[in-house]
């Protein structure tokens, strides 16, 4: 039994299609739990099944180890103790911020008065109490769904995209701050994004989704640096893809041979290197740097572009061996001109080997 979120085997159908199929994933009290993947995966439709505006064609909801919707049981959404925060976070506007933060407390009018003073100075918005809506700043706005939100102490928040209405300079304050609450108060948080960074940022556990199913879970950290595939890598991050075929183990490429293990020999795959994973040598009279057993063999490249991104510079590079471009970053400012030929290599121990798809 879980204190959280348990959501199981979920599967919902449209027109004959699984739009979400087989989601399984549990969220414990203070604990981020990221719905991660591109426009149309499921995310969305998996959060309103939990929220109880959308019903399950199969499998399990439960809250605080009560089952809130399966096949003989479906609670309404009030009945489910669930907050909601949602990217148009629709603030009563004919309501001050003291009663929309009031809006759904149980009690006697003076423990809500406790409540709504304790949120708002937590959202540094104390002073505010009178203040109708239309009067706040964006960020005040969100800062204000936020405490009404949180303010019936639910056990499970649900989030949708509730930062992308802000512009940056907010969404990162408020983002912490909004964590910083909903840890203290222990509540469980299902949040759904597109936007990696985002992901990365605020989840303890990120669910990876993709054509309704999730494809892979963890904490951020192993997501990133473990991806499953060549798409969950690509969804964090630029990747340059370099194809061979194994042999007696090892795939031989213009930068030398890559382990591949669990290949059988004749496999086709593919090397998956991020950017920030491959070194800039330069060229000495056609020369390169000496090889490495961790950076393999160097292979030249001439510059096509590169551009200065704000704490990094992208490079991009024609490879000598066969017209490939390749994409490598550097920190900091690094603009060598077009047509130059510098020498790349490739960490070892940073790429990933998978079997070629297509
Ligand atoms: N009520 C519905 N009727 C028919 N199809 C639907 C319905 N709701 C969602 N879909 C379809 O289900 C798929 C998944 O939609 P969903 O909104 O869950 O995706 P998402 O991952 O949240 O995407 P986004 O980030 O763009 O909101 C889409 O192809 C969508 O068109």
């Amino acid at each position: 039994m879980t204190t959280g979120l348990k959501v199981e085997n979920l599967t919902r159908r449209f027109g004959g299609r699984d739009v979400v199929s087989d989601v399984s994933l549990e969220v414990m009290p203070g604990q981020v739990m990221c719905l991660l993947g591109p426009s149309g995966c499921g995310k969305s439709t998996t959060l309103r099944m939990v929220a109880g505006v959308d019903r399950q064609d199969s499998g399990r909801i439960s809250v605080g180890g009560e089952v809130v919707s399966d096949d003989t049981v479906h609670l309404p959404a009030e009945a489910r103790h669930i907050g909601l925060m949602f990217q148009d976070f629709a603030l009563f506007p004919h309501l001050s911020v003291f009663d929309n933060v009031a809006f759904g407390l149980k009690g006697t009018k003076r423990e809500a008065m406790r409540r709504v003073g304790e949120l708002l100075e937590r959202v540094h918005l104390e002073g505010f109490e009178t203040a109708f809506p239309h009067e706040l700043s964006g960020g005040e706005q969100q800062r204000v769904a936020l405490a009404r939100a949180v303010a019936p102490r639910p056990r499970i928040m649900l989030m949708d995209e509730p930062f992308s209405g802000l512009d940056n300079r907010l969404r990162d304050g408020i983002r912490d701050e909004t964590l910083d609450i909903l840890k203290d108060e222990g509540t469980a948080v299902l949040l759904v994004t597109h936007e990696p960074d985002e992901a990365m940022r605020m989840a303890d556990e990120i669910a990876l989704m993709r054509e309704g199913r999730i494809v892979q879970r963890g904490a951020p950290y192993n997501v990133y640096n473990a991806p499953v595939d060549r798409s969950a890598a690509a969804f964090f991050s630029d990747i340059n893809v370099i194809r061979g075929v194994v042999k007696g183990a090892l795939t031989d490429t213009p930068f030398g041979g890559f382990l591949a293990p669990g290949f059988p020999d004749g496999s086709a795959v593919e090397i998956v290197i991020r950017p920030q994973h491959i070194r800039i040598d330069f060229d000495r009279q056609g020369r390169g740097p000496n090889p490495t057993p961790e950076d393999g063999t160097p292979a030249r490249g001439t510059v096509v572009r590169s551009r200065f991104m704000g704490n990094e510079s992208l490079v991009e590079f024609r490879m000598d061996h066969d017209g490939s471009i390749l994409k490598a970053t550097v920190p900091s400012v690094f603009l060598p001109k077009e047509g130059m030929a510098l020498w790349l290599m490739i960490r070892r121990g940073r790429c990933f080997v998978f079997r070629q798809k297509d």
